[in-house]
Formats: C-alpha cells, sequence, structure tokens
C-alpha cells in the first residue's frame, strides 16, 4: 500500500505522514481543479477531492488524499476553511473538514482583490512562505497551532472513518 498527497506543500505532506507512520507517503502535483484561492466549502472541498482523485486513479494499489485551505462567508464575516479527502483503490471517497477561524478585514480586503491568502500572509507576517509553515491558522492564533497540526487533525478524521470501512480492530 502506498499513499500520493496531492501537493508538494510539506506541511500537507507531514501531517499524512504523522498519521500514517508506516505506509510509504509521497507528495506530487496535483490539479484541484477549483480556483488558486477557493471561495466557499464546496469549492475547498472540491478541490481536496479532486486532488485525491488524481492521485489515486494514476496508481492501483495507491490511497490519494487531498488537502485543500480556502475561505468562506458566514453571514458577512469571511472564514479560513480546510477540507480534506481519501480516495480509496476501490474509488471510495471519504471527506472531513478541519479548522475554521475568522479573517481579519485588511486580509479579507486584499483577498477580494484576487490576491492569494499565501501572498497576503507573507506580506502581513513580513515573512516568507507562511504557507509552508505556520500557516494563516498559526499566525491568527498567535502560534498556538500551525498549519500541519490542523491538517493533521483533518487526516486524524480521514483516516478513522478509512479504518472503520476497512474494518479495523473490529
Ligand atoms: O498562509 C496560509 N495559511 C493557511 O492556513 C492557508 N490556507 C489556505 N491558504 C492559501 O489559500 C490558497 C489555497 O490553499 P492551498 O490548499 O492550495 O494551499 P497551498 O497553495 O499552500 O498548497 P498547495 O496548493 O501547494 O497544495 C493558497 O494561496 C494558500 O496559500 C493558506 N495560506
Ligand atoms: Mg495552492
Amino acid at each position: 500500500m502506498q499513499i500520493q498527497v496531492g501537493s508538494k506543500n510539506p506541511t500537507k505532506i507531514q501531517a499524512v505522514k504523522e498519521m500514517f507512520p508506516n505506509i510509504d507517503v509521497n507528495g506530487v502535483q496535483a490539479e484541484s481543479g477549483v480556483s488558486e484561492q477557493p471561495f466557499s466549502d464546496e469549492e475547498t472541498r472540491l478541490g481536496a477531492i479532486t486532488r485525491a482523485k488524481h492521485c489515486a486513479i494514476k496508481n492501483p494499489y495507491t490511497i490519494g488524499i487531498g488537502l485543500e485551505g480556502g475561505v468562506m462567508y458566514m453571514d458577512n464575516d469571511l472564514y479560513l476553511c480546510n477540507w480534506g479527502a481519501l480516495v480509496t483503490p476501490e474509488n471510495d471517497i471519504i471527506t472531513a473538514s478541519g479548522a475554521r477561524i475568522k479573517i481579519p478585514k485588511d486580509i479579507e480586503e486584499g483577498l477580494l482583490k484576487n490576491v492569494e491568502l499565501g501572498t497576503l500572509m507573507d506580506t502581513y507576517a513580513e515573512r516568507k512562505d507562511v504557507s509552508k509553515k505556520e500557516g494563516a491558522i498559526g499566525i491568527f492564533t498567535n502560534q498556538l497551532i500551525t498549519r500541519q497540526e490542523m491538517f493533521r487533525h483533518v487526516v486524524t478524521l480521514l483516516k478513522g472513518q478509512w479504518m472503520l470501512l476497512n474494518n479495523y480492530n473490529k
């Protein structure tokens, strides 16, 4: 068994490696099929599913995992949202969503000008590659949680459902 993660982002790849320590995990470039900056739960979720399908279909006996970050409105507030998908060699599709956190208005204004969150975060935090390190979720939680930890939680939800599907420990 092998797992392909549909991303080269280390926060996503490491999150999967942590949850599947005994399986060979590789990160591969995968189309999300959605915009670079997903702007709804539905779009973000579809991006995760498309990435996972891209990985599973190209490689038999391989589990595909897609992890996608996006933003979504609730009333007039914009939230960071995160979705994960796991596609099995038998083509079962398992999904789960991750943490959300409200995004500051100045960042929202940048997003509405079609600037990607990752770019905005580097400027805001005066750092490089925030999206490959603590992430927006780390910056806006005073570093209490990192993007990798947040994705590890999503992968935990995916793995638990996958184990149930495969009657593990029954
Ligand atoms: O700094 C960030 N911290 C975060 O918590 C976060 N969540 C989402 N995004 C950004 O939203 C877009 C789609 O996300 P995304 O899933 O495509 O991520 P990504 O582009 O970093 O990875 P990948 O596409 O190489 O897999 C990209 O512009 C990401 O930078 C974040 N940026
Ligand atoms: Mg991306």
